[in-house]
């Protein structure tokens, strides 16, 4: 990280949204709805599932082997082996023509996957990585069965806590109150995430996309609105597993909650890039499966402006030099969400490597740093 840092990559890559979310919690139902809009012609869609391709037959205007191109003009294609064959393939396809040209990617999973090795895949394969960018994770839950669903399935558990964007579905359906225990909850296990209502699928495009760090209007860095580092300060959850004062959970049910946290460190003083790098390294190594995410903007000795940082399990995108600091405040701040691992673990080995203790919680100056928060 003390080596030089590549510039503001705000076009790099085509956006690739993953849109996940438990089995039969309407995600397909949501992706119909999305690809019925103008401005979603030119998304490339992957169902990584088997079997049938699941979205309205209206939609699709004429099918190949494995790949269908819809009455929308999206090209669809559904994945039975390798997520990576087909990313590279469809670009490959894409600048011989053979393909329209996409700019964009939505992927649908099956509502088993675990959005961590799908991540993970973006960025580590070279090609990949360098064709396409992750811009955001959209996660459905289902207002009626989410509450048992996150009781009985730690893969769900897991999507939420992950998500950018959590779209509640089927609220026609859930009455007031399990619309807002569900809430409560989700406010707990992903306190950044915004939740957005969506029946039936009427979903605006805007609501699931441009949701990286870079924008894709003003093709400016928006933290603000990545971060959202404020979202921690009201509840960090250091102190996730005392559930009891929360009314809405009793005894063991939120055992799969209590594993996944979500908190922010914030460092007042600038870090020294070595020793930032080695605690990094150290703490992917030995703890990287219990990384879901990390995200943040780091002031390092040495550098005139942010660096963004954003990683899961064991790996990191390129660290990328902002083009300046969002607002006069100048500390660092990241993100976690992790899995069996506690914020007192990762603040010692922090302070142990750069010789100073984070604080906890985010800040709420950020919150007035971007309009699309
Ligand atoms: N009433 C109501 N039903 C919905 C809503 N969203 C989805 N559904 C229904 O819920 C069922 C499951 O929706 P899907 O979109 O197939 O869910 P999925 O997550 O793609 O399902 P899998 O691919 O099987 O995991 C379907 O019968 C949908 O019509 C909603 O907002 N309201």
């Amino acid at each position: 990280m003390s080596a030089p840092l590549p510039p503001p990559a705000a076009d790099a890559g085509i956006p690739v949204t993953l849109l996940t979310g438990f089995l039969g919690s309407g995600k397909t139902t949501v992706l119909n709805g999305l690809l019925r809009h103008p401005a979603m012609g030119t998304a490339a869609v992957i169902i990584n599932e088997f079997g049938a391709i699941a979205l309205d037959h209206q939609l699709v205007e004429n099918a190949r082997d494995d790949m269908i191109l819809l009455k929308s003009g999206c090209l669809c294609c559904t994945v039975k082996g390798d997520l990576i064959d087909s990313l590279r393939r469809l670009f490959l396809q894409r600048v011989r023509g053979e393909v329209p040209e996409f700019d964009r990617v939505v992927i649908e999973t099956t509502g088993l996957a675990d959005p961590a090795p799908i991540i993970h895949t973006l960025m580590a394969d070279p090609l990949v990585a360098a064709r396409y960018r992750l811009d955001g994770v959209v996660v459905t839950v289902d207002a009626v069965n989410g509450m048992a669903t996150l009781d009985e399935h730690e893969e769900a558990v897991k999507q939420a806590a992950m998500a950018d964007r959590l779209l509640l579905t089927k609220t026609d359906l859930a009455t007031p109150g399990q619309q807002a225990a569900l809430a409560a909850r989700l406010a707990l296990l992903n306190p950044a995430a915004p939740r957005v209502t969506v029946i039936a699928g009427a979903i605006e495009p805007a609501a699931v996309l441009g949701l990286g760090l870079f924008d894709p209007n003003s093709k400016s860095a928006d933290v603000g609105r990545w971060l959202r580092a404020e979202a921690y300060e009201a509840h960090d959850h250091h102190d996730h597993g005392h559930h009891e004062h929360h009314g809405h959970h009793h005894h063991d049910v939120n055992r799969h909650d209590d594993r996944v946290q979500a908190f922010c460190f914030t460092i007042d003083q600038p870090v020294e890039p070595f020793a930032f790098e080695s605690w990094l390294n150290v703490l992917t190594s030995f703890r990287g499966p219990n990384l879901l995410r990390i995200k943040g903007i780091v002031n390092l000795i040495g550098h005139d402006r942010p660096v963004a940082i954003h990683g899961v399990q064991t790996l990191f995108h390129p660290a990328v030099e902002l083009p300046a600091w969002p607002d006069g405040d100048r500390r660092s701040r990241i993100v976690f969400i992790t899995r069996d691992l506690d914020r007192a673990v990762i603040a010692e080995t922090f302070a142990a490597f750069t010789g100073t203790d984070p604080a906890a919680g985010g800040d709420a100056r950020l919150a007035g740093l971007s309009s699309h928060v």
